[in-house]
């Protein structure tokens, strides 16, 4: 018999580990004919997320709406075809959600950290995602040999350092796709000066619905308008937040 005491970190483990959403039937509709890969994606960060440094022991309870879920949001804002940048991937958010959901682009999943990159090469040999190209590096340095239609980013920087990091990577008429929390204007405002200066348009602050019932979130869209000045931006720091979206462009951003 369990004694008292051992049962209760059990009990805190299941209760941490429990996603509400495993098994909603919403979720394969959600996700289309890429459910099969994103099912999977699921299961590899269930299972080995936490082990190999990737996600937070909290985070497994809430893969579904936090992470994948979320991350699902910026296809939209997203060609169907030619090349979409994910840059700091970490575990593969959104950029192995994007891949099962975008299979005629192709997904670059950049991200610095050889732990990630080796992470993420085997997530796409598992999950037979034939579209996608793994890049070890950092994004300041790929200006000029990394060009791509959409760049995305989830959890990266403020979007005055993001600017600098993205714009360079985007041929004129892309466009950066941000999952952003309750910061998004603020940061937008901050960001303006160095994001027109690097050829970015107003940066549109949008909703991005989710799945029923949950919360929607906040996605920034800047588009490429200009070749702009590709030297790096002079950025300050800035945070990441969530909370709740609105809709709406950022003021003194023009051309
Ligand atoms: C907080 S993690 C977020 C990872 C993932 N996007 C997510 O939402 O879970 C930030 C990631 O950005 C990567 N990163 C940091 N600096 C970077 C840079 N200069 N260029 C590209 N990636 C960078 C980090 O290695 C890390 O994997």
């Amino acid at each position: 018999m369990r004694s008292e005491s051992a049962s209760v970190p059990e009990d805190e483990a299941r209760a941490l580990t429990a996603d509400p959403l495993d098994g909603d039937p919403r979720l394969p509709a959600h996700f289309g004919p890429a459910w099969a890969a994103v099912d999977g994606f699921h299961g590899l960060l269930r299972d080995q997320g936490v082990l190999r440094g990737l996600v937070g022991p909290r985070e497994v309870g809430r893969l579904w709406e936090r992470h994948l879920v979320n991350s699902a949001a910026v296809v939209p804002f997203l060609p169907e075809t030619g090349r979409i940048i994910d840059v700091g991937s970490g575990a593969g958010l959104p950029g192995v959600v994007i891949a099962a959901m975008r299979p005629d682009a192709e997904v670059v999943l950049l991200e610095p950290m050889e732990r990630r990159t080796d992470w993420l090469t085997e997530v796409v040999g598992e999950l037979s995602l034939g579209n996608v190209r793994v890049v070890r590096g950092r994004a300041e340095d790929q200006a000029g040999s990394l060009v791509g239609d959409a760049v995305t980013a989830r959890a990266v920087a403020a979007l005055d350092k993001l600017y600098g990091w993205t714009l360079p990577l985007l041929r004129v008429g892309g466009r950066l796709v941000a999952l952003k929390g309750g910061r998004a204007r603020a940061e937008a405002e901050q960001g303006a000066d160095a994001g027109r200066r690097l050829g970015g348009g107003p940066a549109e602050i949008l909703v991005a619905p989710t799945l029923d019932g949950l919360e929607p979130t906040s996605v920034v869209v800047v588009e490429k308008v200009a070749a702009g000045d590709q030297r790096p931006a002079r950025v300050s720091r800035g945070t990441e937040s969530g909370s709740r979206a609105t809709r709406r462009s950022t003021k003194g951003h023009r051309r």
